[in-house]
């Protein structure tokens, strides 16, 4: 390159920019230009209606226990699960997910304790619905709150079992219905789990109660911070890869959403919910069911390290991976931001 004054008047000339003349007289812009117009030709929003809050139960009276590894959520006492109901109620929040801190003097092989009617899921059953009539209740079937070996299934020789496994998790699900579960999640896996769910919910007179299949839930890393929450951690031996999906995988989903849907499936899940977006639109657009996504405790506790670190703005970032579960197809979110978002929706 010279800079001889004569080169610079010709690059000056050579490089004259027609914009309009580029993109046809299209100006993406001009939309972007003012609040007003962004908030017109906004195609998405977050309502609070949008929001599954998961809580973790623990036992006693008057306990707040915080989890270490995500900031701001605690283990509630049941008097406390019911303060949380009427604050979600309160805050338009639609439904409340029940997650049990099991004392592991109660755990054992076979999960016993999910078969217990005074267990602590059904405790808290029973107390919000008495308190907070009108919020609606999620509960979670699997095994792993109530084994000693922390999977989510019966096991023999070191082998998840799936028959034996969806015989007991049917059990629980009618356990869970009795105390009042509005919507019974299968967090589980097992293959045929959801239409014996069903079938055993319509015999045994709980043809309302929903089912929220957790269809394609992966097999992640994701949930270390939820397992500390329900003591999973400390007892789980091994991994979940023969039960839970391959996140190598997106073709399986669409069919275990198949299977779910003909076997009674209300509502779908896909879980974890950032990194498996992609998934949540290929189950939107294939089934066109009421699809939810499950921002799970990893997820949360990342958004809360990093803003607790300055290296993003934590507020920003929350809300940013929430519209994007509504833009990916996500007709609803359960997330442990569920009180923040709401609150904040409230007070704008
Ligand atoms: N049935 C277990 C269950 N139910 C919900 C979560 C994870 C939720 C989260 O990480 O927030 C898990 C963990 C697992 O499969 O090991
Ligand atoms: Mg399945």
């Amino acid at each position: 390159m010279t800079n001889s004054p004569k080169s610079t008047a010709e690059t000056q000339h050579s490089t004259k920019i027609d914009v309009s003349a580029i993109t046809g007289g299209r100006r993406m812009r001009r939309n972007r230009r003012s609040d007003w117009s962004r908030r017109l030709i906004r195609e998405n929003a977050i309502t609070a209606n949008d929001l599954i809050w998961p809580i973790f139960v623990l036992d006693g009276e008057n306990k707040i226990q915080p989890v270490s590894s995500m900031p701001g959520v605690d283990r509630l006492s049941i008097d406390n699960a019911v303060r949380a109901a009427e604050k979600a109620a309160k805050l338009g929040i639609p439904v409340l997910a029940l997650f049990p801190y099991t004392d592991p003097a109660l755990r054992d092989d076979t999960g016993t304790e999910a078969l217990n009617e005074n267990n602590l899921t059904c405790r808290a059953l029973r107390a919000i619905k008495k308190e907070v009539p009108e919020i609606g209740l999620m509960t979670d079937v699997a095994l792993d709150p109530y084994t000693s070996h922390g999977h989510d299934g019966l096991m023999r020789d070191g082998v998840i079992l799936n028959d034996e496994t969806v015989e007991q998790l049917t059990r629980q699900a009618l356990v869970q219905a009795e105390a009042g579960s509005d919507i019974i999640g299968p967090s589980d896996m097992m293959d045929g789990r959801i239409g014996a769910i069903r079938q055993a919910l319509d015999c045994g007179d709980y043809l309302d109660v929903q089912i929220m299949a957790y269809t394609a839930k992966y097999a992640s890393a994701f949930y270390g911070p939820f397992r500390d929450a329900v003591g999973a951690n400390a007892t789980l031996k091994g991994d979940k890869q023969t039960y839970q999906m391959d996140p190598c995988n997106s073709d399986e989903a669409l069919i275990e959403a198949e299977l779910d849907i003909s076997e009674g499936a209300d509502m779908l899940m896909v879980k974890p919910g950032m990194p498996y977006l992609d998934v949540l639109r290929r189950l939107k657009d294939s089934f066109a069911m009421p699809t939810f996504a499950y921002q799970v405790s990893g997820e949360y506790a990342m958004l809360c390290a990093a803003g607790q670190n300055g290296w993003l703005d934590q507020d920003r970032a929350m809300w940013e991976s929430l519209i994007a579960f509504k833009r990916a197809g996500a007709d609803g979110i359960l997330t442990y931001f569920a009180p923040k978002i709401a609150e904040a929706l409230a007070n704008k």
